[in-house]
């Protein structure tokens, strides 16, 4: 039950309401090919498009469980490819994907939703429901898992208060800046603590401050014990997280130009 873990209470002045509002249930490639995180890997895989264009080339890595990660790389490397893998929205053309210590390649359809709930996304369009207000779309994770009117409250309101939108709750999303609705994106991916939060440029529309702060949701959400796999063109956030590990896609494959990325990310200092 991740009920028991530590609260982001526990953590610096880090907002609480992600602990609060936790879900008691458990926590996730060519030639054939794995990715993989922990428990959750890909294995040489490769990920061609419909019309046949091959995006992802012989990607074979294991992200361990509790690992942060970033993952950069040149506009059209393939990163929200890859992170579409991660999030099961798409299948490998070719190799294997395991996540949660089940190998998820071949799964039916029908039980892809049970392991979708237990990953966060925050997607490069947001991905808002129009018609639901702010507090809505945050509260929809935590009401989906059965959480009452009452439950709900005070978690969604604490995390829009931390993304700087207490004031703002009863909006909905086509009354939002594009730097709002990043931030009703990002806390609804984190407020049911995912095991697995996949995030696509989370900061590409805030300012300096904000990104800072929701950096360090990350990161709390991280200390408790959440896989995360953050997209982005923004060094200033790599070299803010210590511990965090480079994962560098060119061509869609993965790169390490320089010899001081760890690539492929097979372990996680300090875990
Ligand atoms: N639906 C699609 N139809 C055709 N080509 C696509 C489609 N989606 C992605 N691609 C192509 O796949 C490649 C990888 O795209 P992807 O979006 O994964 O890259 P990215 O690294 O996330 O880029 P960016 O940093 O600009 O978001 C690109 O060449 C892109 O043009």
């Amino acid at each position: 039950m991740r009920n028991t873990r530590p609260s982001f209470a526990e953590g610096k002045q880090e907002c609480a309401a992600i602990g609060k509002a936790a879900a008691p249930c458990e926590k996730p490639g060519g030639k054939e090919g794995r990715a993989s995180v922990g428990n959750r890997r890909i294995r040489q895989c490769w990920f061609a498009l419909r019309h046949g264009a091959e995006v992802l080339r012989d990607l074979d890595f294991r992200l361990a469980k509790g690992g942060f990660y970033f993952l950069t790389g040149p506009s059209g490397a393939g990163k929200t490819s890859l992170l579409q893998l991660l999030y099961l929205a798409r299948r490998p053309t070719r190799g294997r994907i395991q996540l949660f210590d089940q190998d998820l390649t071949d799964a039916p359809r029908d039980v892809l939703p049970d392991f979708r709930r237990r990953i966060g996304v925050v997607f490069q369009d947001f991905r808002l429901i129009r018609h639901l207000s702010a507090f809505d779309n945050v509260a929809l994770p935590l009401r989906i898992a059965g959480r009452s009117d009452a439950e709900v409250e005070g978690p969604v309101r604490e995390m829009l208060a931390w993304v700087g939108l207490a004031d703002r709750a009863s909006a909905r999303p086509p009354t939002l800046s594009g730097g709002e609705q990043q931030r009703v994106a990002i806390a609804r991916a984190v407020i049911s603590q995912p095991e697995l939060l996949v995030a696509d440029e989370p900061t590409g529309n805030v300012d300096a401050d904000m990104a800072t702060r929701l950096l360090h949701l990350f990161t709390a959400l991280n200390r408790l014990g959440t896989t995360i796999v953050v997209a982005t063109h923004d060094v200033s956030l790599i070299a803010r997280t210590p511990g965090a590990r480079l994962m560098r896609l060119e061509k869609g494959s993965m790169a390490d130009p320089t010899g001081i990325l760890r690539n492929p990310p097979t372990e996680v200092r300090g875990r």
